[in-house]
């Protein structure tokens, strides 16, 4: 498949960290701007590493953690991270975080994320629409002059929806579980969609989160849980008990649980370069996309960490057209598809459908 294909095609990108979606260039940058005790010789060779382990990519996070964990790089990555989506032309962004408090700096789990949001809002070569309520009014694709001969790429300005997922950290407690849910209830007027729950999962206890994950639920915000990253069967019966709106990754499913999963119908959110490079699967040909796909169970294509694994949405796409034999029009549907799964209101998905649709008439689909 021609990867400028898979550029020009519109995209959803349901699972993306904002730190591990930092731009390779940003990255390197700020590690050489470091004037503390990081050698930047070292750092260098990390990130430019291809293969990594699963435990040296949280290594990692930690490293980036160190130099992006100020409120002006937040606000920085954060605009850097919309622009390289929609330049792709990814037209729906769910972008996920986890709040941190750093007392030493002044940052609270509320100011980290209103970094994040001045962000969003910093961005100017692209257009964003991140409020729901102005939404309602005029849709971001409905007011696109009829689209031409050059498909996603004929538009002279590209479009995006942007959303929040708020993530909470397998390391946190309890109570900062809590803390990250309820400030997701009241950010929801500017944007915030759910919940997920991420960080190591070699680390920490189900019972933990789960408070704080079924306020989410009863509040209404929509959760997404990473699940199966690693052999864990009772947490994924337990995951899986819980039925959250969509799961990230199930690699580690042991036959029963593939089975509920295929019966329970949740969406399955799938990171190809991610797996392979942490080694959460053998090897490409063997990935459980296969098995879900030709089950005709509803799948979501993601980057997981598109700075972290240099790779992109488009090259996602690419991936599993190349290893899996799909062509164009299976692709496309497999894109279409994921606008069913997003988070956002009814109106964002009804605009969403209409603006596949217009562009599935010009693209050779
Ligand atoms: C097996 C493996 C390492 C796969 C990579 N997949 C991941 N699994 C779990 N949590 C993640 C993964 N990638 C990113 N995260 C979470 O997202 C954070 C980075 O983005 P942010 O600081 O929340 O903005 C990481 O510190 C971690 O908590
Ligand atoms: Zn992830």
């Amino acid at each position: 498949m021609e990867m400028e294909w898979c550029v020009s095609m519109p995209k959803v990108e349901l699972h993306a960290h904002l730190n591990g979606s930092i731009r390779v260039s940003t990255l390197l940058e700020l590690a050489k701007a470091e004037k503390g005790d990081i050698d930047f010789s070292e750092v260098e060779h990390v990130i430019v590493k291809y293969e990594r382990s699963l435990i040296e990519v949280f290594k990692m996070f930690d490293l980036i953690h160190n130099l992006t964990t100020d409120h002006n790089t937040v606000t920085r990555i954060t605009k850097e991270v919309v622009e390289d989506f929609a330049s792709e032309n990814v037209v729906y962004l769910e972008l996920r975080t986890t709040p941190k408090r750093n007392d030493s700096i002044g940052m609270s789990k509320r100011s980290y994320v209103e970094a994040v949001l001045k962000g969003l809002r910093s961005v100017s070569s692209v257009d964003v629409a991140f409020i729901p309520h102005n939404e309602d009014s005029k849709s971001l694709f409905s007011s696109l002059p009829t689209i031409t001969n050059d498909k996603c790429n004929g538009v002279a300005r590209k479009r995006i929806y942007v959303r929040l997922l708020l993530s909470i950290d397998r390391r946190e407690t309890t109570e900062a579980a809590l803390e990250t849910v309820k400030l997701a209830l009241e950010m929801r007027h500017l944007g915030v969609v759910g919940i997920d729950l991420s960080g190591n999962p070699k680390v920490g206890e189900w019972t933990t989160y789960l408070p704080a994950l079924e306020f989410a639920k009863e509040q209404g915000l929509h959760v997404t849980l990473h699940c199966g990253e690693v052999p864990n069967p009772e947490e994924v019966h337990n995951m899986l008990d819980f039925h959250p709106q969509r799961i990230g990754h199930a690699c580690f499913f042991e036959d029963e649980h593939q089975r509920r999963l295929k019966s329970s119908k949740i969406p399955v959110e799938i990171c190809l370069t991610s797996n392979v490079r942490t080694l959460s699967v053998p090897s490409i040909d063997v990935h459980h996309f296969v098995d879900l796909y030709n089950a005709k169970h509803p799948l979501v294509l993601c980057t997981d960490d598109s700075g972290v694994f240099s790779t992109c949405l488009s090259k996602e796409y690419k991936i599993a057209a190349d290893s899996f034999g799909l062509g164009r029009r299976e692709m496309f549907e497999l894109s279409r598809n994921g606008v069913e799964h997003i988070f956002a209101d009814s109106g964002v998905k009804e605009d969403l459908r209409n603006f596949f649709n217009s562009v599935a008439k010009n693209m050779e689909v």
